[in-house]
């Protein structure tokens, strides 16, 4: 969006609050952004913290040519109703909870209010956000570009269609809990076998840093091009070439991936997976 522009978050939790630390990052005014929580001791912090104003949602959304809405899904048909009759003509509308459809947010919203649906994802923290997202009813290209210039300076964007995004959430939105966990269970391993935590923590996190900066940005064994890999960007190496380039014939790493093919892991991702979008759709449906 060119020019002043006033943006109002309502929900400033969890990820509303990454949003909102990322958007100040990249250059946005405090004074231009209107945060609307009704935590109160959230909303003193964010406004300690970010210096913007907190309001009630109907005050927020009154000024604002963008409303982002970030409460949880569950709350989302409140909120709707108690901002209805208070948002600007014109204005555009951004959803980011999990499962609830675009339709179901403009149903609610006055007749010609656009609305973008958007799954991101908490590295928006470190501006290492994934994010998809797609136009609902009254959105046009110009409201997909408008959110995407939003979005970028906190990470990658994609355009994805609706269909799609229940799968989105189960595989970018949570993902990076997926991740976690599995960092977790690396660093008691590290316990297990005698190391102090610290040391377990800090050899395992370094290693998921440096193997997903392979997976993202660096050509591959064999591979100066970079042309291998499937993240989408022009960078990147295949995970499978990269696991087998760790994988010695006869060596360690091949005794611990029997272990995890004998413990189902790849199925229990891909049970985790399913089990996730599916669950998107069910709050989507309440
Ligand atoms: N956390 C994540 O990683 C991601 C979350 N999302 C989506 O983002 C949304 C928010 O999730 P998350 O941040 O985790 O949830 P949180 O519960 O942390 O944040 C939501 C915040 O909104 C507040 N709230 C609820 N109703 C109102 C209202 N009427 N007016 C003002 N504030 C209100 C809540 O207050 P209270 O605590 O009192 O309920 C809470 O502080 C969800 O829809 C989720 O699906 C999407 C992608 C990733
Ligand atoms: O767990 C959830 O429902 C939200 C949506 C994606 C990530 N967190």
């Amino acid at each position: 969006m060119q020019g002043r522009s006033v943006l109002a978050i309502v929900g400033v939790g969890r990820l509303g609050g990454a949003l909102l630390s990322g958007l100040l990052r990249a250059g946005r005014t405090p004074s231009d952004v209107l945060a609307a929580e009704r935590d109160e001791r959230r909303a003193a912090e964010i406004a300690a913290s970010f210096g913007v104003k907190v309001v009630d949602p109907p005050a927020a959304v009154a000024e604002a040519e963008v409303v982002v809405l970030a409460v949880k899904p569950q709350d989302m048909g409140s909120v709707l109703a108690e901002i209805r009759d208070h948002v600007r003509p014109g204005a555009l509308v951004v959803s980011v909870a999990a499962g609830v459809t675009s339709t179901f947010v403009a149903e609610r919203m006055p007749p010609g209010t656009a609305v973008v649906r958007v799954m991101t994802n908490t590295p928006l923290l470190v501006d290492e956000a994934m994010s998809a997202l797609c136009a609902g009813p009254g959105a046009g290209d110009e409201h997909l570009a408008a959110v995407e210039e939003m979005l970028r300076p906190v990470g990658r964007v994609v355009r994805v269609s609706e269909a799609q995004l229940d799968a989105v959430t189960a595989l970018s939105g949570s993902g990076p809990a997926y991740f976690f966990y599995l960092i977790e269970a690396m660093i008691e391993g590290g316990v297990l076998l005698g190391l102090p935590r610290a040391l377990a923590a800090e050899l395992v996190v370094q290693t998921a840093a440096g193997s997903a900066r392979m997976l993202r940005d660096a050509p591959g064994p064999g591979d100066a091009g970079g042309v291998g890999g499937v993240g989408g960007a022009g960078g990147g190496e295949h995970p499978s070439l990269l696991r087998e380039a760790v994988t010695s014939p006869g060596g360690t790493t091949i005794a611990a991936l029997r272990q995890l093919d004998r413990g189902g892991v790849r199925a229990a991702v891909l049970d985790a997976v399913e089990a996730a979008c599916a669950r998107s759709r069910e709050l989507g449906a309440s």
